[in-house]
């Protein structure tokens, strides 16, 4: 009879779905991932199917059973990590959503965001939120859909429809409409959280007339909060037991549990959180502060910069260039490039984010010679998103006044060794990637693992950790600085640069 007992990771990404089983030593024993469809409606607007989400969560599952061989009840928990902000609002009674997901990228709610800081509300949002006004939070998202969809502001008031991350919607579906529940780091990207109070915030609810009835219960990070409903699980009732946004699981993944420690995940964008303690550090420098976990009645604060465009940059190259087959393909292409980095390619698909916060800035690319190759264009994107990333750790030092010794790393991106090298060089810091790349289920696992029991304490998951492979810096100090300077004027021109 089967008795080993697992625990099953559910990480929803931007652009894929990953289910993650892993086993009492922190080891995944069976992983099945599947991409879904994004839409683009128009130039600069990003949304999902919630229903095709869902969907791919529950083939995904189905595939790890099957090829492991591992039965439904043989998982004593079950964790959820997610794409963080993208917004669903759906009906209670049917489960249908009455929209698209917006998801994070979206800059469709642009003039809700331009509007309430022309109103003057920058200072309440950022000293209630931790956040900078910003299309990127759910809060404008929700505005847009109650707007666009007829009769939406009112069935909302009326108690008639649900808001939820994707957290909240995979949590709600999974438990058979059981829960409508967030976790305290979801609930903090909502730009609708008071990080002080832990509470939804009346002030900016009544400013986006956002109705309270929509919201939902926020709980700690590590808790259960349902049982899987029998029928979407195989027959077995199984508890739901840990939540977090998938930075903040990959932070926890990392074991970045102690104040000062920092790690980047290359996914989709790239996400730069250090862990500041029980204090809310604000920054002054167009960081974000953040709800890193609550766990055990304790929360650990958080600041951010999120870069928006991080490993899709690499998918244009492979799908809208068509300059690799393959996103792994981008490091020969690398190697193989004999030009001396004068060239720049920056980025800025949807804008900037930390520390630019510029949603009008749109790509651009400098430094071009007749003599430039694909392999120079390749090596040159590949190497944005590791300025990028300095652009982040250079004000994340400047905010705090603690030195950064190591960047700890992960994400799909972070497998690329020409880049992580480059990343070293151009810090001038040490980086260590994660032994295992998907540190961002090993949060949500470790979260739910500790909620039943699966994991004693994090003493004991510390015991777990595997060393990773470590890239030191070798560029001189003067060639970094100077790339670097390349970086920050192709950034400003970027900035200059704006299309009527
Ligand atoms: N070896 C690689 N080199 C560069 N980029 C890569 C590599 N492998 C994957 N990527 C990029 O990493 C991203 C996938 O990482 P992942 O952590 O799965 O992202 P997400 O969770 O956002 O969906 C993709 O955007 C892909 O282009
Ligand atoms: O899908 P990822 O891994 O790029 O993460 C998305 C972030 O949570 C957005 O804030």
């Amino acid at each position: 009879m089967a008795t080993t007992q697992y625990i099953l990771a559910i990480d929803e990404g931007t652009t894929s779905t990953r289910a993650v089983i892993i086993d009492h030593d922190g080891q995944p024993v069976a992983e099945a991932q599947r991409e879904f469809p994004q839409y683009f409606p128009q130039p600069g607007w990003v949304e999902h199917n919630p229903n095709e989400i869902w969907n791919a969560v529950l083939s995904t599952i189905a595939t790890a059973f099957i090829n492991s061989g591992i039965q439904p009840k043989q998982i004593a928990g079950v964790g959820i990590t997610n794409q963080r902000e993208t917004t669903v609002v759906w009906d209670k009674a049917t489960g249908l959503p009455i929209y698209n997901a917006i998801v994070w990228q979206s800059r469709q709610t642009t003039d809700i965001a331009n509007q309430l800081k022309a109103a003057g509300h920058a200072d309440l949002i950022h000293d209630h939120t931790g956040l900078l006004i910003d299309p990127y939070f759910s809060a404008t998202k929700i505005r847009w859909i109650l707007d666009h969809v007829p009769g939406a502001q009112e069935r909302a008031e009326n108690g008639e429809l649900l808001f939820g991350t994707i957290d909240t919607w995979l949590t709600w579906k999974l438990s058979g409409g059981a829960v409508h529940v967030t976790d305290y780091t979801n609930a903090s990207r909502t730009m609708l959280f008071n990080i002080h109070t832990l509470q939804w915030d009346p002030e900016i609810l009544k400013l986006l007339n956002i109705p309270r009835a929509m919201l939902p219960t926020v709980r700690s990070n590590s808790e259960v909060y349902a049982n899987t409903a029998s029928y979407h699980f195989y027959g077995s009732a199984v508890p739901i037991a840990g939540m977090a946004g998938d930075q903040q699981s990959a932070l926890f993944g990392q074991l970045a549990l102690q104040p000062g420690m920092v790690k980047n995940t290359y996914g989709t964008g790239s996400f730069i959180v250090m862990n500041t303690g029980e204090q809310p550090t604000m920054s002054a420098n167009n960081l974000l502060t953040t709800i890193g976990y609550g766990v055990d009645g304790k929360v650990n604060y958080a600041l951010e910069g999120s870069v928006f465009v991080a490993g899709s940059a690499i998918q244009w190259l492979r799908d809208g260039m068509e300059l690799v087959d393959h996103a792994p393909d981008s490091e020969a292409a690398a190697r193989a490039s004999q030009s001396r980095d004068e060239v720049y390619v920056v980025p800025a698909f949807t804008g900037l984010g930390a520390p630019y916060w510029d949603t009008d800035a749109r790509g651009a690319v400098f430094g071009l010679t007749r003599g430039t190759t694909r392999n120079d264009f390749i090596k040159a994107t590949l190497q944005s998103l590791a300025y990028q990333s300095r652009d982040v750790v250079d004000t994340m030092k400047k905010d705090t006044g603690i030195a950064i010794p190591t960047l700890r790393v992960d994400g799909g991106a972070a497998n690329n060794d020409y880049l992580m090298q480059f990343q070293a060089d151009i810090l001038g810091t040490p980086v260590e990637r994660a032994a295992n790349l998907e540190t961002t289920a090993l949060g949500a696992a470790y979260l739910a693992g500790l909620a039943v029991g699966f994991w004693h304490d994090t003493a004991e998951l510390e015991t777990l950790a595997k060393v990773g492979k470590r890239f030191t810096p070798s560029m001189a100090a003067n060639d970094r600085e100077r790339l670097y300077a390349g970086w920050r004027a192709a950034v400003q021109a970027t900035m200059a640069f704006k299309p009527s």
